[in-house]
């Protein structure tokens, strides 16, 4: 947290249908809904979230992402990453407070892979969800689905991702975790943290810009990943891999579509980081191993279906 950015804080996705996607957050990855808004967005979180909300619904024409946003330390930070962000020469937007319910006013920025990114620093706190702030028990007994605990990175898909990397890097306090090099030297994809998580965001080098490959999911345990893996046969979801293990990153992983054809990631485990820890490197010609540790093999499927 170099810079006073913390953590992931929500990303807008957008669906086809709005009760078909609840049947896919709400109902299978057990996100909870905590509100809507007027204009029909619906707003859900992971059950040890503290702040109201992590993923924002909205129905459009078109699958994909929105915006991500980052949450920083105190409004100060927000201010003066707002000049840093223009200084670079990103085009800034100034999204007022209440735009997204019980969220404060957030500062978006463009990025040279396509994508729309946000800081803010403030947004109400509703506490972890069916669980007192003293004493707290183990977990809420009344939880559904897959019992997502929170939303963890999205993997994003654009041109010039090493400008990208660097403006989240140098001016956001971003570190480098694991990358992708080819025999040149060439960064072929990038996974980025701001904290000790594996990672908080991560890119991957793609001609066409703004993609969304997977927003992914935190989950306690490889039991909770197996468990997950009945409940997508059971609900006869769409399943792109899985469950696996990553090299990159190491951890523990299933991937299926929700209904708008947007990938989803429940994993558990995965390295952790300190700012002091060197990026670990995975070769290109090591890529099927880095992505799925057994199989060794790339699906073409799982490189190209983007949204
Ligand atoms: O090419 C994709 C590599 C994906 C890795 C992850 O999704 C992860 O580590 O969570
Ligand atoms: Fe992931």
């Amino acid at each position: 947290m170099k810079k006073g950015v913390m953590r992931p804080g929500h990303i807008q996705i957008r669906v086809l249908d709005i009760d078909e996607a609840l049947k896919h957050y709400r109902d299978l990855l057990g996100l909870l809904e905590m509100d809507r808004d007027e204009q029909g967005r619906v707003y859900l979180k992971g059950w040890t979230e503290v702040d109201k909300f992590s993923v924002v619904l909205r129905e459009a024409d078109s699958a994909g992402m929105d915006f991500v946003a980052y949450k920083c330390v105190d409004e100060a930070t927000v201010d003066k990453l707002r000049e840093e962000l223009i200084a670079y020469g990103c085009q800034i937007q100034d999204i007022p407070a209440g735009e997204l319910k019980d969220c404060g006013r957030r500062v978006r920025f463009d990025s040279p892979s396509g994508h729309q990114f946000e800081i803010f620093a403030t947004k109400k706190q509703t506490g972890k969800w069916g669980l007192n702030n003293v004493n707290p028990e183990a977990w809420p007994r009344n939880l559904t689905g897959m019992k997502a605990t929170r939303f963890d990175h999205c993997l994003l898909y654009g041109p010039n991702i090493n400008d990208t990397i660097d403006l989240l890097r140098s001016l956001l306090g971003f570190d480098l975790a694991e990358q992708v090099v080819d025999d040149k030297g060439t960064r072929l994809a990038g996974f980025l943290t701001v904290g000790m998580k594996a990672h908080d965001v991560a890119f991957i080098e793609h001609p066409e810009p703004g993609k969304l490959h997977h927003v992914s999911f935190y989950l306690d345990t490889w039991e909770d990943v197996l468990r997950a893996a009945d409940l997508i046969s059971m609900t006869d979801t769409s399943l792109d891999i899985g469950p696996t293990r990553h090299g990159l990153t190491h951890g523990k992983t299933i991937y299926f579509f929700d209904p708008s054809g947007n990938r989803s990631e429940v994993f558990a485990g995965g390295d952790y980081h300190y700012p002091d820890h060197e990026p670990v490197t995975w070769l290109a010609d090591q890529l099927g191993k880095a992505i799925f540790y057994h199989d060794r093999v790339l699906n073409d499927r799982f490189l190209t279906v983007l949204t």
